[in-house]
């Protein structure tokens, strides 16, 4: 199976790509999800955030506030390394299952949606890097009309970031999304197209290989245990007929 980390800089239209992909029978894993999953009530991550940003970190019925930690890690860079401490080793955890989860059930490839994936080493780890791009200028824009932030909160999360030009330097491909959402369209479709004539028959090849090595593991085994039995059985007689 082949595993494709999707990156890019902040608003510059990850999630919409990923929308993209699932709706072409594509499984993407989307990190932000599982962040938010990873500190959810009773979790030991959202026990660890307390104890170090204290409890006014949490919302009355015991979530967690996210308003209120983002605008203290994004303006603090020793705090969010932190958080990111905090919370990336239990994401990328549960990330690891998920693609073993897509890999038994023979997928040919699967994408992980990481924001971070530069900045946390993930990429190393990922058979290609495609990074959705677009102007610093357009992603701006879209990130303070998205979540209707001021230009400082919209620059000081984008700051928390390596600049969207550094992280294309990691790219295997990259995605232009600075045009229309219809143009983004057709990139995907040319994307999804590239993808299927490169993986080709060659992702079975890997999906059988860990089962037939287990299974000659299997067979010298019994092999040997029963050559053994017989050999036993043989020497039983022949102190038998002595
Ligand atoms: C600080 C938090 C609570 C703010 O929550 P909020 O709901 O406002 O934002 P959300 O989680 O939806 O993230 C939106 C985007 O912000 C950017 N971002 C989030 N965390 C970080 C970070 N630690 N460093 C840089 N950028 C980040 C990403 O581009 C992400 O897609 C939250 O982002 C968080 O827990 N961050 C730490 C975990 C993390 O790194 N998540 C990113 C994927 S692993
Ligand atoms: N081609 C496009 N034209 C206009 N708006 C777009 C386009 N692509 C994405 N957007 C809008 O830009 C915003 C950011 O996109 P999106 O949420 O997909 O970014 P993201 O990279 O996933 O962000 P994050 O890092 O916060 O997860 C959204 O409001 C989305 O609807």
């Amino acid at each position: 199976m082949l595993v494709i980390g999707l990156t890019g800089g902040i608003a510059t239209g990850k999630s919409t790509v990923s929308k993209l992909l699932r709706a072409r029978k594509i499984p993407v894993v989307d990190a932000d999800v599982l962040a938010r999953q990873v500190v959810e009530p009773g979790t030991s991550g959202l026990k660890k955030i307390v104890s170090y940003f204290g409890p006014d970190v949490l919302l009355p019925d015991g979530t967690l506030d996210r308003k209120k930690l983002g605008s203290i890690v994004f303006n603090n860079e020793e705090k969010r390394k932190k958080l990111n401490s905090i919370v990336h080793p239990a994401v990328r955890w549960a990330m690891f299952r998920k693609v073993v989860e897509y890999w038994v059930g023979s997928e040919k490839y699967c994408v992980l949606d990481v924001p971070l994936l530069i900045e946390g080493g993930v990429w190393k780890w990922v058979g290609k890097v495609v990074v959705v791009y677009c102007s610093a200028d357009i992603q701006l824009q879209r990130l303070m009309m998205r979540d209707n932030s001021t230009v400082e909160e919209a620059t000081s999360r984008l700051n928390s970031q390596l600049p969207i030009a550094e992280k294309v330097e990691y790219a295997d491909i990259v995605i232009d999304n600075s045009g229309t959402p219809q143009e983004l369209d057709a990139q995907i479709d040319a994307f999804v197209e590239k993808l299927d004539k490169e993986v080709g028959w060659i992702w079975w090849i890997g999906y059988i290989l860990p089962f037939m090595s287990l299974f000659s593991a299997i067979w010298v085994l019994t092999s040997r245990w029963l050559r053994r039995s017989s050999q036993q059985r043989k020497k039983q007689k022949d102190i038998k007929r002595n």
